[in-house]
C-alpha cells in the first residue's frame, strides 16, 4: 500500500474551514468537491492512456485520450457520495460502481447495505471515494470487493486519515497496487473512533444526521 498525504497550502485552508465545526452544509458541500477535485489531479497522474491521432488546423499529430475500459469511480455511500461531483468534474469518462456501508456504532465494523459493481473489473483502474479513514474497516472492506472483481490497480480518495487506519490499510494490501491519496493525516482516533481532530461525521456534515 503506499500512502501519499497532499502537502499543499491550498488543501490546508480549505481543509480548515471544512473541519470547522460552524462551516454549514451548503459551504461544506461546495469545499470537499473543490477539495476533490485537487486531490483527483494528484491521484490521476498514473491514468492510463493510449495514444489517438488527431488533426489540429496546422497539422497531424498524435495525442492521448483515456484507455479503455474505462476506469471505474466507487464511491462508498453515503459521505463518499459527496465527492463524487467533484471527481466527476475532472474525470467524466469514468464509470461510477456504489457501495453503501454504514459503521455499527457498538462494533466499528462496517456493515454493507448495497452493493452495485461491474462483475469484472480487472482491466480497470478504480477510483474508491470516502472522506474519512478511520479504523480502515470500511476502506478495506470495499478494496477487498474490487480485488475479488479481479481489481489490480485501486486508488483511494480520501479526506482525513487516522494513523490506525493506514495501519489497517498497510497490513492488509501490503503491495504497491493499493494506494490512498489523502489531504490531511491526522493524530489518531477517540473512543468513539472518530478521528482527532477530524472534522466529525462527514456523512451528517453533508447531509444531515439520518436518524
Ligand atoms: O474507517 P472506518 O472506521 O470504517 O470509518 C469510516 C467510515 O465511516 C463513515 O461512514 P459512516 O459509517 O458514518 O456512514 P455514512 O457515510 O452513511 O455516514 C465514513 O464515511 C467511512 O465510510
Ligand atoms: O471521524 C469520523 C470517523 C468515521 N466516520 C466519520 O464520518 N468521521
Ligand atoms: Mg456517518
Amino acid at each position: 500500500m503506499q500512502l501519499h498525504v497532499a502537502n499543499h497550502p491550498l488543501i490546508d485552508h480549505k481543509m480548515t474551514i471544512l473541519r470547522d465545526e460552524r462551516t454549514e452544509s451548503p459551504v461544506f458541500r461546495s469545499l470537499v468537491s473543490e477539495l476533490v477535485n485537487l486531490l483527483t489531479y494528484e491521484a490521476s497522474r498514473d491514468l492510463h492512456v493510449e495514444d489517438v491521432a488527431i488533426t489540429t488546423p496546422v497539422t497531424d499529430m498524435v495525442g492521448k485520450h483515456v484507455s479503455r475500459p474505462l476506469p471505474l469511480a466507487v464511491p462508498i455511500i453515503r459521505a463518499g457520495l459527496g465527492m463524487l461531483d467533484g471527481f466527476l468534474q475532472l474525470m467524466p469518462h469514468c464509470e461510477v460502481g456504489f457501495v453503501g456501508m454504514r459503521r455499527n456504532e457498538d462494533t466499528l465494523q462496517p456493515e454493507t447495505y448495497a452493493k452495485r459493481l461491474p462483475d469484472d473489473v480487472s482491466d480497470r483502474q478504480c477510483f474508491v471515494l470516502d472522506p474519512m479513514l478511520a479504523t480502515g474497516g470500511s476502506l478495506a472492506a470495499t478494496v477487498e470487493f474490487l480485488i475479488e472483481g479481479g481489481a489490480k490497480e485501486i486508488t483511494a480518495i480520501c479526506l482525513v486519515a487516522a494513523p490506525e487506519g493506514v495501519a489497517l490499510m498497510q497490513e492488509r494490501f501490503p503491495d504497491d497496487n493499493v494506494r490512498i491519496i489523502v489531504a490531511a493525516l491526522d493524530e489518531g482516533l477517540n473512543e468513539q473512533g472518530f478521528i482527532v481532530p477530524g472534522l466529525g461525521d462527514a456523512g451528517d456534515r453533508l447531509y444531515g444526521a439520518a436518524e
